[in-house]
């Protein structure tokens, strides 16, 4: 496969004052170049761990503890500040969780666009004007907007403008956190529209973390599903909503709408994450799963059951007799 991005084996730790907290614990799969991949799981599963390490934007407490991250065939993971620095926003760039934390409150968000292709970019200034605008104008915003403050938009629109941020210097692939998490579902729907025209009109490639495997189903063409700092499954979308493998990913399948039409019984999965101060051995989901059986105190390995499609599940080839009963409300009732 042709991949921008391959993560092999990646764990990312923090130190706390009780041990190391696993936040991301092996992790593998690959970014095709011109694709988007949804990474998808519950709060505390370590998707937006895994995105910071990948950016190299993480809290002094994080560190890479093992594996690999290869990007444009250098492995992030081993390359200096300097070289990571180089790479920002000129070959990667980082969209966070809400965008007012990548907007500056204070300034005109024609002068933060500015700055970031003057400074960064090197653009002389009337050139850095017409990207500004055409930059605006490819998120759907008026370039006479470039003259307002951040305060002056609307949540969505704040949104466009970060994501016009993130664009400035063509990055290959964004990495954009939880992007319309605070949204309602309409804006939600123009924001993911606007991230696919730009995927296809650049030929970006996009990570997009998400809670929500309805916002996978509408904007992603992969997934990779996190549990407790692993990933369980991961393939096309297609393939992994239409046909899960995992009893977590069919899980997730019940417990959110759809974007696009309402209705359905929503299910949600009992429990919670297991904390990842002292994960539990063997499948980290066995004590959620109703489809665990003694085997699963082994720790299933992340195999390729079916042609680009990855799960780790020991019952992974009775999924096609499993599906029906995860569909149950039933089932999942402890
Ligand atoms: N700064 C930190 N110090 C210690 N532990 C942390 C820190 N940040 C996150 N964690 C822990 O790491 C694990 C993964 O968190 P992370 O935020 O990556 O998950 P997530 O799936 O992105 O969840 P969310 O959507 O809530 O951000 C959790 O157990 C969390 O408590």
């Amino acid at each position: 496969m042709d991949a921008l991005l391959s993560v092999r084996d990646l764990a990312v730790h923090y130190r706390t004052a009780a041990g190391p907290v696993r936040a991301v614990d092996g992790a593998s799969f690959d970014v095709p170049a011109r694709s988007i991949v949804g990474l998808v799981g519950e709060s505390g599963c370590g998707k937006s761990t895994l995105g910071r390490a990948l950016m190299g934007v993480m809290p002094r407490s994080a560190s890479i503890a093992a594996g690999s991250a290869v990007f444009e065939g250098r492995d992030l993971v081993t390359l200096s500040a300097a070289e990571r620095r180089k790479l920002l926003w000129r070959r990667m760039a980082f969209v966070p969780q809400t965008a007012m934390n990548a907007l500056d409150p204070v300034q005109r968000l024609g002068a933060q666009m500015m700055e970031v292709l003057v400074e960064r970019g090197g653009l002389s200034r009337p050139e850095a004007g017409t990207r500004a605008a055409e930059l605006f104008a490819l998120v759907g915003l008026d370039s006479g907007r470039l003259r307002d403050w951040p305060h002056q938009f609307s949540g969505g629109m704040r949104q466009r403008a970060s994501i016009a941020l993130a664009l400035a210097l063509n990055p290959a692939l964004l990495i954009a956190d939880e992007p319309v998490t605070a949204l309602d579902v309409i804006v939600q729907r123009q924001i993911l529209d606007v991230m696919r025209e730009l995927q296809a009109r650049l030929g970006l490639a996009m990570i997009l973390v998400t809670h929500d495997v309805a916002v996978v189903a509408y904007a992603c063409d992969r997934v990779v599903v996190m549990y407790a700092g692993r990933v369980v499954e991961s393939g096309p979308v297609r393939a992994v909503l239409e046909a899960p493998l995992h009893p977590y990913t069919m899980g997730l399948m019940n417990a959110f709408p759809d974007l696009e039409r309402a209705g359905g019984e929503l299910v949600p999965i009992e429990g919670a994450p297991p904390s990842l101060l002292n994960p539990p051995s063997g499948c980290r989901f066995a004590a959620r799963c109703p489809f665990a059986v003694a085997r699963c105190a082994e720790d299933p390995a992340l195999v390729e059951q079916a042609p680009d499609h990855h799960v780790a599940c020991w019952r992974a080839a009775e999924a096609p007799a499993l599906r029906p009963l995860a569909s149950e409300a039933a089932t999942w009732a402890s």
